[in-house]
């Protein structure tokens, strides 16, 4: 029976002095070395004392103020190092997430194929999960090469007794070079136990069709029939990619949450190297859920990960074989720089959205940097520059400027239109029209960690700006405005309609100001926020103007609370 001791007995029990010698003994010999009984008597005081210490050792984890999320992977090691336990431990690392492992199988592997498989004795994969599961706190568990079935069960014993937040399955069973990684006889493991634990499965095409008995999938709607049947085997979302399907210029993943199926579209990425795409999937996904994400947002997140590591690498040179790996850590090439910006979108801080118009700043005789620094001290919550006739240099030159100014305050700062002026600059993300680049595209040209704003007047528009991977809509113009030549006024019906369906975060724009910003926040109850021009910037003071607005938008939201 676990009990809880004082601190003091903790810090001087035999688990710490134990641990150690067993785990040398371990690195120096095989995996059989537990039978010999000197080595059992350790290996059962190690656990004795580590599970009487366990209520201490975990409040001392859970109470802690740095704790880091945690992804344990089980799964096999690739010596080639693109796939299996290296892959999980280099995208938990890109995504800022803590990998410890278990590893199911050793392979002697390469970018031709996998020469050999060991697989580890269900004993010390047992062993294994229980050094982790009883020290450290883990948040979620990912799945990978789970070789036999009596290790498929061995999982399974250890996740009833140690529930995690999710449960990650990629029910790895071939890998890219047509090597057979798991037998028949797992199936029967991953069906009847370890999938109902599941809260997502992501399997390939032909994982999907051997989990299903081999049904043949060569369309979309196959794969959303397979979703759906797989989703009856019990996991809570079923993840069916779709990479390998024949004659389609995209990659369509289909999505199904148990009631509704989401297609995520992008462009294939035409490279070699995708050796290890999979487990980098799942594992990221699993690193998302770790960090708090939602499963969807989970989903999407990781996948855009994926597309922007393969994009990086596309001409990456590692071995000879047919499928080479992927750099996981080209996204975050700019290491320095992106550890001191947020680590993703905040759709809160659409609440006083500050776009700037060079007219009027030549109007009233500021330069950018004044404008953006008066409406930043004033309150304003995400700052996009709108320099419809700036020469490009000038441009560059007056962002980087005004992103020294944003980050000391921690306010975001994006660039209307010019995705160059961006990248250029290294600003926090980009606003896209209809008209301006397509948002996957500059997604893809971002990055994953990019902010990407896309301006929608119907509900088909926003959809389309969440399957490309943006982060929020602008919507309108709801009132009329004469900052933008020609726009459509789409009132606080149209605005309505689009926020209600829209599954991207929302921020109100055109003709809002002192005057009519809490009407917007009160009438569209899930808009995030309003994006104001001439109602900042069209006025003597913007640091006096920003500051009254920002007082009506917190009002606004204290009285929705
Ligand atoms: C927050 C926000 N929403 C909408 C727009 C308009 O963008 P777009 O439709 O591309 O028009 P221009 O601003 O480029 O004239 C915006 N800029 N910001
Ligand atoms: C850029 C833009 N997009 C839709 S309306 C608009 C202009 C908003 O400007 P203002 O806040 O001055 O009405
Ligand atoms: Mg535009």
């Amino acid at each position: 029976m676990a009990c809880a001791l004082p601190l003091e007995r903790y810090k001087s029990s035999t688990s710490l002095q134990v641990a150690p010698s067993v785990f040398r003994q371990v690195r120096n010999s095989s995996f059989v070395s537990w039978n010999s009984d000197s080595n059992k008597k350790n290996q059962r005081q190690f656990f004795v004392t580590m599970q009487a210490d366990n209520r201490v050792s975990r409040n001392m984890h859970t109470s802690s103020d740095n704790k880091i999320p945690h992804v344990l992977t089980v799964a096999g090691s690739d010596s080639g190092g693109g796939a299996g336990i290296q892959a999980d431990l280099k995208a938990c690392a890109a995504r800022r997430v803590y990998c410890s492992t278990v590893i199911t199988a050793v392979t002697a592997q390469n970018t031709v194929g996998v020469q050999g498989v060991n697989i580890v004795p269900e004993d010390f994969v047992a062993e294994q999960l229980r050094s982790v599961l009883y020290d450290m706190h883990v948040d979620v568990v990912k799945t990978g090469m789970l070789p036999s079935l009596n290790i498929v069960k061995v999982l399974c014993r250890s996740l009833r007794e140690f529930p995690v937040k999710a449960l990650v399955v990629d029910p790895v069973m071939v890998s890219t070079s047509g090597d057979v990684l798991a037998g028949h006889s797992v199936l029967a493991g991953f069906r009847e136990e370890l999938l109902p634990m599941a809260d997502i499965v992501t399997p390939n095409i032909k994982e999907a069709s051997a989990l299903l008995n081999n049904v043949p999938l060569r369309s979309v709607s196959d794969m959303r029939t397979a979703a759906k049947l797989i989703h009856d085997l019990g996991p809570r979302n079923v993840l069916v990619k779709g990479g390998d399907l024949p004659d389609s210029l995209d990659a369509i993943d289909v999505f199904f949450d148990g009631e509704e199926f989401y297609e995520l579209c992008s462009p294939r990425v035409n490279t070699h190297n995708t050796h290890g795409t999979g487990c980098t999937l799942a594992s990221s996904i699993a690193a998302e859920l770790a960090k708090g994400s939602s499963m969807f947002s989970a989903v999407k997140l990781a996948k855009r990960y994926v597309e922007t590591a393969l994009d990086y690498s596309k001409d990456l040179f590692i071995g000879n074989g047919a499928q080479g790996p992927f750099d996981h850590f080209l996204a975050l090439k700019n290491i320095d720089q992106c550890c001191h910006r947020q680590d993703s979108f905040n759709p809160n801080c659409l609440l006083l959205y500050a776009v700037t118009d060079s007219s009027m700043n030549r109007k009233w005789g500021r330069s950018i940097a004044d404008a953006v620094k008066a409406a930043v001290e004033g309150g304003a919550t995400i700052v996009q520059l709108r320099e419809k006739d700036a020469e490009t240099r000038e441009f560059i030159d007056a962002a980087k400027v005004c992103l020294e100014i944003c980050r000391s305050y921690g306010v975001p700062l994006l660039i209307n239109d010019r995705i160059d002026v961006a990248l250029a600059c290294d600003a926090d993300g980009v606003h896209v029209g209809q008209s301006d680049m397509p948002a996957h595209l500059a997604r893809s040209l971002l990055g994953p960690e990019k902010i990407i704003g896309v301006s929608c007047k119907t509900i088909e528009q926003a959809e389309q700006a969440w399957v490309d991977g943006a982060d929020y809509i602008g919507c309108g113009g709801v009132y009329p405005t004469s900052t933008k030549a020609n726009n459509r006024t789409i009132g606080l019906d149209g605005l309505r309609e689009v926020c209600q369906a829209s599954k991207l975060p929302a921020v109100a724009i055109g003709g809002i100001g002192l005057s009519n910003a809490s009407v917007v926040m009160e009438s569209v109850p899930n808009v995030k926020g309003v994006a104001v021009v001439s109602a900042l910037f069209d006025r003597e003071c913007v640091l006096t103007e920003t500051r009254n607005l920002h007082t009506v938008l917190s009002e606004a939201m204290l009285s929705r609370k």
